[in-house]
Parts: structure tokens; sequence; C-alpha cells
């Protein structure tokens, strides 16, 4: 396919995405088992489009005057992917497979229009419902905190240290263009071009041998402050797929337990293979029991640490998943946030006396960061915050005690501020 038949595809895309209500990846997928002829090459390119779309959605359509699909895709090629009006118009040209020329107006609007005055949401390209919140978040820099949200992220991998280190991997995968990441040291990193392609780093033998794991760096550094160390009993209570497992695991260096559970048995399925891979031996995986069975019963009163990688809005995963953010409800919001006083009280059934719970989210949002960690301590006597500073200090992170969360309890993260996915991350220790 031509680069503008590539353009049609994705304007097409996104109007089934607008019309149907569906998610990105379905409309995508359709699009690609419809028109067998398209290329692997083809799909991932129109699939760069067409998140870059909406990742910049409403900024787009601010520019262009307009929300229809081709608006927001041409609004998009300026915003994202820093494109003129003259290199616009030189493919969309109405020949065969190419999008129909601009328009005087579309014309105008590409040299005239900008995103002064627009308001927060618009210029950060988020929803309105949810401006107060990032209001008490960050304050009046929200909306460049959400525009950093916007962009690509890079592709993340985490070292795997129980079986390389990240000098011998970084010379492995050099023909990638790895970079050190900047705060995790365990961390690689691959900047994603302007075609937003990235390489399949899953094909590579230092994935297939375990050396890596794709992991984005603010997860890392969420598992690093948990601090869990050799030797200690350690509970992941919100396991799910294992990403914060393996992280743990090889923390511990294999030694010491970790239990790792889920409510929902079938997101436990991807673990198994990921511990053999990782060379992992400190793990046993308790799958839930049903609904009102406890499979950790006997762990009660014993754990060093509950890692609660809870159920969040996943806001601060909006660059790997913008079709998210458009999608995203209050009603969804109050359900994470019923799960995750559920989930805390939990975990605070399981830790020994000075041991902690590592509250972590993917999300910026105060009310299921701040708020819920204020909730739990009010509900329940004996637990007490540690200071972002001290847990920062503790994990070798000292720089990230300046990212303390609006209320003080954890340390947020973002793209803006450290140059990672939006994680919160807050210490409870059980003092009684
Ligand atoms: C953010 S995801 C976990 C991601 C995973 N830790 C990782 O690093 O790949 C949150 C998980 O919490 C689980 N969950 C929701 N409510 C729960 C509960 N009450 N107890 C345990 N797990 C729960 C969900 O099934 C989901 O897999």
């Amino acid at each position: 396919m031509t680069p503008a038949a590539r353009i049609s595809a994705a304007i097409e895309v996104l109007a089934d995405i607008e019309a149907r209500r569906r998610p990105a990846a379905d409309a995508l997928k359709d699009w690609g088992l419809s028109h067998r002829f398209a290329g692997s090459g083809d799909r991932s390119a129109i699939g760069g489009l067409v998140f870059d779309a909406l990742r910049r959605k409403a900024s787009a359509a601010w520019l262009s005057g307009s929300d229809a699909p081709r608006a927001v895709l041409i609004g998009a090629l300026r915003l994202a992917r820093g494109w003129d009006a003259e290199r616009i118009q030189s493919l969309f040209t109405g020949e065969r497979f190419a999008p129909e020329p601009l328009t005087d107006e579309e014309r105008s609007a590409l040299t005239g229009r900008t995103l002064e005055g627009a308001p927060a949401w618009v210029a950060g390209d988020y929803p309105e419902w949810l401006d107060g919140q990032f209001a008490a978040a960050f304050g009046e820099s929200r909306a460049e905190e959400l525009a950093a949200l916007a962009t690509r992220a890079p592709v993340d991998m985490r070292v795997n240290t129980l079986k390389a280190a990240r000098d011998k991997v970084a010379a492995a995968l050099a023909h990638l263009g790895v970079q050190p990441t900047p705060r995790s040291p365990l961390g690689l990193r691959i900047t994603v071009g302007e075609d937003a392609r990235a390489p399949n780093v899953q094909s590579e033998p230092a994935f297939q041998k375990g050396w890596i794991e794709i992991q984005d760096e603010g997860s890392q550094l969420a598992a690093l402050l948990a601090a869990a160390d050799p030797g200690m009993q350690v509970i992941d209570l919100c396991a799910g797929g294992g990403g914060k497992t393996l992280a743990l695991a090889a923390q511990m260096d294999n030694r010491g337990q970790v239990f790792a559970t889920d409510s929902d048995k079938r997101r436990l399925a991807p673990i198994f293979e990921r511990l053999t891979r990782a060379g992992v031996r400190n793990v046993q995986i308790k799958a839930p029991k049903g609904k009102d069975g406890e499979p950790l019963a006997d762990l009660r009163g014993h754990a060093d640490l509950v890692v609660v990688d809870a159920p969040c809005t996943g806001t601060g995963t909006w660059r790997r998943n913008p079709d998210a953010k458009w999608r995203v409800r209050p009603n969804s919001l109050d359900t994470r946030i019923a799960e995750q006083a559920v989930v805390l009280d939990r975990a605070a059934t399981f830790l020994k006396p000075g041991g902690r719970i590592a509250y972590i989210t993917c999300s910026v949002l105060p009310a299921e960061n701040d708020e819920t960690v204020a909730a739990f301590l009010d509900r329940t006597s004996g637990f007490g915050v540690i200071p972002p500073a001290k847990v920062a200090a503790d994990a070798g992170q000292p720089d990230l005690a300046a990212f303390a969360s609006p209320a003080g309890h954890g340390i947020q993260m973002s793209p803006r501020r450290t140059g990672t996915d939006g994680f919160y991350v807050a210490l409870l220790r059980r003092t009684a």
C-alpha cells in the first residue's frame, strides 16, 4: 500500500471506531481481516496512524475545526508527526486509494489555527469530566502533563538480573538502538520513530533466553520502590500476568518466597511460561478458590511485604493505550475505587507487625491514589505511611522524592515528571 492509501485506511478505521463505539484494537483487526492484501507493515503503519489520531483526538479536532475522522487525522498528522500543510497536501491527492484533496477550509485551518486559548482538556487531550481530578493532581500544569501523556511511549525493557547483566543485554540488542533508561538501573529503552513502528522485541534471542521482559520504566521503579529483599516472605496480591512478580523475584535473587495470586484465574495464565523463561524459582502461584475461598489463608499475619498492584483506570498508561482515555467513564472509576478498598483490606490481613503494603497503580487520579490510601488509613488502625522521601532513598532512587503526590502519601510518576508511565506508589507500614 502507498503511504496515501494507508492514510485513507486509517480514516476508515477511525470512522468505524466512532460509528460503532468499539475498541480501536477490534476495529483494526476487522479492517485487516477484510483487506487481506494488506501486509503486516501496512497494518502496523495504519495502527500507528490510528493511535496517533486517538492520542491527539481533542486537540486535532480543535485545530481542524471539526471532529470528523478525516479532520482528526489531518490535525494529528500536524500535531503528532509535525507535518506541515504542504506535506499533508502531497498525500491528499484524490488519486487511486488516496484521500480526497484538502478543501480550502482544511487548508486554512492547517495554516491558521493554533491551540492558543484552548481549554486544558483540549490542549491536554482528555475527557472534560476528569478535569477536576487532573487539576487536583497537577494544578495549572495539567495541560502540559496530559499533553505529555498524549505522546508516543518508548519500548522499555527490564533486564532480568537472574540471567544477564544490563551491559551484556545492551550489546546483544545494539542493532535495535537500545539505550539505558535514565532512572531504572535495570532498564533499556528503544525510542519509537516518526512512523510509530516498534521493533518486535519478542523475536529477539535475548528475549527468548529470558534476559529481558518488556516493562515500562515506571513499572520497574514501582517494583524497586516496593523494596523486596532476598529472603523475605512476599505476597503479590494482584499478580495478573506477572510483570511485578518477575521483577520482585529477580530483586530477591530467587531467595525467600513470592506468593502470587489474582482474583481472576485467567489473568494468571501467562505467568507460568514467563517464570520458566526467566529462570525464577521462588514463586508459588496460588489460584483463587471460588468466591469466598482465600487461597492465602495460611499466610495471615506472616508476610513482610504485600504488593497491591491495584486494579485502576490506567490513566497513567494513556501513552500506550490512547483508546482507553476516551472510553473511561465515571462509573468505571467508581468500580475501581471500590475494588481498591477491597484489595487493600485483604492485604492488611497478611502482614506481620512491621510488614509493609506497597500500594501501586498505573493512574494519575488522586481519587484512586492518595484518596484510596487516606480512606484505608481512616478505617484501619495500626498502619502508617512511610514518607515518600524515605521510600525513594531506601530504593536507591533519592531523586524520586521530588515527585511526592499531592497529599504526600506516595510518589507520583508521569511522562512529564519522570519520563515514565504515570505510576503511583505508596508504602504503608503495619505498626501494631
Ligand atoms: C494492574 S493489574 C495487575 C498487573 C500485574 N501485577 C502486572 O504487573 O503485570 C490488576 C489486577 O488486579 C486483579 N484484581 C482485581 N480485584 C482483585 C482482588 N480483590 N484481589 C486480587 N486481585 C484483584 C485484576 O484481576 C488484575 O489482574
